[in-house]
Formats: C-alpha cells, structure tokens, sequence
C-alpha cells in the first residue's frame, strides 16, 4: 500500500513542514505543533517565514531558494519562534518534490546542543578574557558582554574587596545598593577578592549549568585579579625598599635623572645627599635585628620629615640613604637640611626597652657644580661621606656624634 506524503509526515517523531511553492505551510504533523506550541489550524496557509527567527531570515531565504533550485538541503541550522516566543534550534533536511509541488522539510530539535557548544564558546571567551586582560575593567567588560548574551542577565558589577569598591558596572546602568542581585564570590582556594554581581530578568531561574557558567567566570576573574595584584606587588618591590617604604637606588636614579634633565632645561641647581648611620652595626650587634630594623624605619620617616614633598628619600641598603634635593639655592641651603637631619636623628628612637639616638656621615654633591650625570654625582657623595666618616672616626667620639657636612660642599 503505498502512503501519501501527508500520511508519511504525520508518522515520524522529527518535525515535517510541506511548504508550497509560494512559501505557505500546506502541512504540519504532530511534532512539529507539539514542538512550536502551534494548533495545526494556527500555522497552515500562513508564510513560513512568519515563524523563523528574524536574525536567521536572510540565511535561510537563500537555503529555501537552493532548494527550491533542486539542491537537496542536508544539515542546515537556523532558530524558529514558538507560540511563547522562546527560540528552538532546528536542524534540517530538505528537497524539493517536483511530483507534490511541495517543498519537504524535516527538522530535528537541537537546541541542548546547541546550548552546550554557546556555554563550551562561553567558557573559552571567559578564560581568554581573563588570561589576556591587561587591566580589570576590560576583562569585565568582556565577562559582561559573555554572560549576557547566553544567559537571563540584563547588568553585571563587579565589587572589590576589601571594602566592597564597585569596580565595574555594565553601560549604561546605575548604582544603588544592589539588593536583590544575584551574587557569585570571586574567590580563590586562599583569598576572597570581591564579588560578581547581575542583575537577573524578571522571574529568572538559572539552570544549573548557568550557575556553573557563574562560578566559572567568578573563579577566571578571582585568579586574574591575583596576577595584577601580584604585578602590582612585583612593581612596587622593584622600585621601593620592603623595610622602610622609601624609594630605592633604582627609583631613586630614575628620579635623579629627571631633574638632571629638568636642572640642564631651567638652569637651576640641585643636590645629593649621602647619608650613612654611625656605627649602626652596635645597634644590631647589642639590640637585636629587629632593633635595627625598627632603628632604620624610624631614620627614614625622619629624613623624610626633614624635606619637602618634591624630594626624593631613598634607601641604597644596609644603613645607606640618599637624598635628592631639588631647586636649592646654594650650598648653605644644603648645609641647613644637612644640620636638620642630623639633629632629628639625635632625638632617641624608643626600640624596645631601650631608647637609642642615631647619628649619621654626610657628604654631599651639588649638581651642575660637582657633576651632571647620575653615576658622577653619586660617587662624589659616597666619597664626601667616607671623608665625613673617616674625619668622624680620627676625632673624639663625642664629639663628632652629630657630624658636620663634608667641607667640599
Ligand atoms: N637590622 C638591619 N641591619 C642591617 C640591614 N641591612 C644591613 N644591616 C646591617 O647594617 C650594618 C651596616 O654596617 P656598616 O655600615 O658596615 O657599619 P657601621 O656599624 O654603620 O659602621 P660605620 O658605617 O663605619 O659607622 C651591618 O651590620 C649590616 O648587617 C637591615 O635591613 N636591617
């Protein structure tokens, strides 16, 4: 017996359109009302079209008119609307019946698979994201555009810990407290970073892959927000001594040489300072380490105290500072700052039990006078210091507790 097309359709479990010739539905079987949320009555004699995606038109006009050329379609995917207007995926084959004057269509629902390879996509947009950002608020933005286009979110902030600072929030949106979002921890097995926060749509309910998809991105986004703070650390530790805070040589050269520039452009003068503790091995030696520690932490708030803003402070090591004095009159100017340091080092420092004074050799170099480049000028300080020094050790302790500043000077 041989059965018609219609009968043929009406059995198989995938979904059927017969489609005339002028793009109007003929026939639809059970599946695929089921499957649209259709009464068959609602879809005949209506133009196909009404009932594909409007983003999947154009791609799918060319597809119906190859086939309707004669070129058997096989695996072509596009999105059709249901009743309630969600989007299903369908997989299609098609051909052309000359005999019918029917176009056939069969289509297969594949929208779980297709959910998973847009979540696959998801995941490895989330993790470039991460690994390629090269500061926060671009790799959030990227996170933002990620996870709303594949999941019910309409905003997305992002807050640091410690003190909860927003450090994203999506365009275009406004911050109130965000009562009722939905939040992800950014976290890492050792720390708590802050927080993903989104704005969900009305009445959502995440599957839980999506909140899989959330997790994974908080996860990306705590472990890159630990590498810039690790950069950040690293950064910092090479230009800035751990102990004291102050700059160190390499910062403190790099400043140098701006104001050598700045020194040779507005023709004004400037000076270094070579500043090295007396003695300051006892100190360990008699009080411990940490003493003297503490003892150089102090030594470096107080050379600070003695100069302005625009100077530079900085710690070499050990017990060796250096200042750099910018736009000074003369040589007397010099000495002043000299003579104030050493007398703020005099006031005893409470280290423990013990309350000890600090003194310290001074030399100095005046720029442009002793020199115009970095390694000049530094060497003449170190050596007026060591004469400062040795002058200091040939003479009466007591006396020279508070030195003088190098004669060159
Ligand atoms: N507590 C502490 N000591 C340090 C640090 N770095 C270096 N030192 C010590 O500082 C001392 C520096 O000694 P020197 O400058 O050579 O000698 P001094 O005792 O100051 O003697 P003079 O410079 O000749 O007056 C050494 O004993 C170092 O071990 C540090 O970060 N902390």
């Amino acid at each position: 017996m041989e059965k018609t097309l219609h009968e043929l359709a009406g059995l198989l479990l995938d979904v059927v359109f017969l489609v005339r010739e002028d793009g109007r539905i003929a026939f639809v079987n059970h599946a695929c009302t089921k499957v649209l949320g259709y009464a068959p009555d609602e879809m005949i004699g209506r133009t196909i079209q009404d009932f594909i995606h409007p983003d999947d038109l154009p791609r799918t006009r060319t597809e119906m008119a190859e086939v309707a050329g004669g070129r058997a379609g096989y695996g072509f995917e596009n999105r059709y609307l249901r009743k309630d207007g969600s989007a299903i995926h369908f997989q299609w084959t098609a051909f052309w019946s000359p005999k019918d004057q029917l176009r056939v269509g069969v289509a297969r629902d594949v929208s779980e698979r297709k959910r998973s390879e847009a979540r696959q996509a998801a995941l490895l947009a989330l993790s470039t994201a991460a690994h390629r950002a090269d500061a926060l608020n671009s790799m959030f933005s990227a996170f933002d555009a990620t996870l709303r286009a594949l999941l019910p979110v309409r905003r997305m902030a992002a807050v640091l810990e410690p003190d909860q600072r927003l450090t994203y929030l999506s365009d275009g949106a406004g911050w109130a407290e965000t009562d009722g979002w939905h939040v992800v921890p950014m976290s890492t097995p050792g720390a708590a970073f802050g927080q993903l926060r989104l704005d969900l749509a009305e009445a959502a309910i995440l599957q839980p892959a999506e909140q899989e998809l959330l997790q994974f991105a908080a996860s990306q986004a705590a472990a890159a927000i630990e590498r810039f703070a690790l950069q950040a650390d690293l950064a910092h530790a090479a230009r800035y001594d751990e102990l004291t805070g102050l700059p160190n040589r390499r910062l403190f050269q790099d400043r140098m040489r701006l104001a050598l520039a700045r020194s040779r452009r507005e023709h004004a003068g400037g000076a270094v300072l070579f500043i090295d503790l007396d003695d300051f091995k006892c100190v360990n030696d008699q009080h411990g380490h940490a003493a003297g520690d503490q003892l150089l932490r102090a030594v470096a708030q107080r050379i600070q105290s003695c100069v302005r803003e625009a100077d530079t402070v900085a710690r070499l090591g050990g017990d060796e500072f250096v200042v750099l004095l910018e736009e000074v009159a003369d040589a007397a100017q010099v000495r002043r700052v000299a003579d104030k340091i050493c007398k703020a080092l005099a006031e005893p420092v409470a280290l423990g039990a013990a309350e000890l004074p600090a003194s310290a050799s001074i030399g100095v170099a005046m720029y442009p006078q002793q020199g115009e480049a970095v390694d000049d000028l530094m060497r003449h300080a170190d050596q007026a210091m060591y004469a400062s020094k040795a002058r200091r050790k040939a003479g009466c302790r007591q006396e020279l507790r508070y030195p003088v500043v190098n004669a060159d000077t």
